[in-house]
């Protein structure tokens, strides 16, 4: 009976993996890392110097995972040492300072960098991704609100999640689901798992609400021309009405979005005979 007993108690095989972190300089990757590792901030910047390396030892679910952590210098005059690092890589932790727009806009561009350097052969679409939208204690400057984050993350498949290296808030359940990602990850086979992906919303929907947010007037929100038509007015309002309704997108920033639009139409018809 003993004999035959399943294995079930019996610890998994324990887990190396290799994650990096990317993002522009001083949006706070080192301090999130040191957060979660060493339990400490450090208020003085100090600007990594090419490549932070560490190992760290982690328990996720029932798993011992070693986790080898390349700590990306974001100053762009190290782009020839970090550039050898992307490759063999299971997790990305991709940062931005909620106080600087700049750094949010650059996250398309730390994703082509990773891109190029992987080579044609290199697949993104198996690595887990999680965005950190950090400095989320210094309220006063926000320039990039939470929707918008979670929009361009959940879009992209990405996890996403507000942090504070500061006040440590976000930091351990943000390591935790990644860490927990990335095992499910490596158990089925090194792909990304089907129920991961999907995120409730299309990339429609997505690019729909991106578009309204950065329109520079009514016209520009619909999508019609200076001067369009009632008719042509009420035409791209229903789509995007259609598109965007609260009862069918669940997208963030779409009640919103839907509200922008109601409000364009109105003020726009109001003018036209
Ligand atoms: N208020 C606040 N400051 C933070 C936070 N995280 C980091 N900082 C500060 O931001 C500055 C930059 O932090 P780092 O972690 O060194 O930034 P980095 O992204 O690693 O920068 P590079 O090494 O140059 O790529 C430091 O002065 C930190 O103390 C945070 O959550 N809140």
């Amino acid at each position: 009976m003993e004999a035959n007993a399943p294995k079930r108690k019996e610890a998994r095989k324990s887990l190396r993996i290799k994650v990096i972190s990317m993002g522009n300089a001083e949006v706070g990757k080192s301090c999130i890392i040191k957060r979660y590792c060493e339990k400490r901030f450090v208020p003085k910047y100090l600007a990594t110097i090419g490549i932070d390396y560490g190992v760290t030892k982690v328990q996720v679910r029932d798993r011992e995972i070693k986790v080898n952590i390349f700590d990306m210098a974001g100053h762009p005059f190290f782009y020839e040492v970090r550039n050898e690092f992307y490759k063999d890589t299971q997790g990305v932790i991709l940062v931005y300072d909620v106080g600087q727009k700049e750094s949010f806009d650059a996250l398309d561009a730390w994703l082509a960098e990773m891109k190029q350097e992987l080579g044609p052969h290199g697949n993104m679409d198996n690595i887990v991704f999680v965005v950190c939208a950090n400095k989320i204690d210094c309220t006063k400057h926000r320039s990039v609100d939470e929707s918008e984050g979670r929009l361009w993350a959940e879009s992209r498949g990405f996890l996403y999640f507000e942090t504070s290296a500061q006040t440590g808030e976000g930091i351990n359940e943000m390591f935790q689901t990644f860490y927990s990602a990335i095992i499910d990850l490596c158990d089925n086979g090194g792909k990304r798992p089907p129920s991961s992906m999907g995120v409730g919303f299309t990339k429609e929907q997505a690019d729909a609400i991106r578009r309204i947010r950065n329109s520079k007037d009514s016209w520009d929100m619909l999508g019609v021309k200076p001067g369009a038509t009632r008719d042509e007015v009420n035409k791209a309002y229903r789509k995007l009405a259609v598109l965007l309704h609260p009862d069918k997108c669940v997208a963030p920033g779409s009640e919103d979005a839907f509200k922008a639009v109601v409000n364009a139409r109105t003020a726009l018809l109001k003018n036209i005979k």
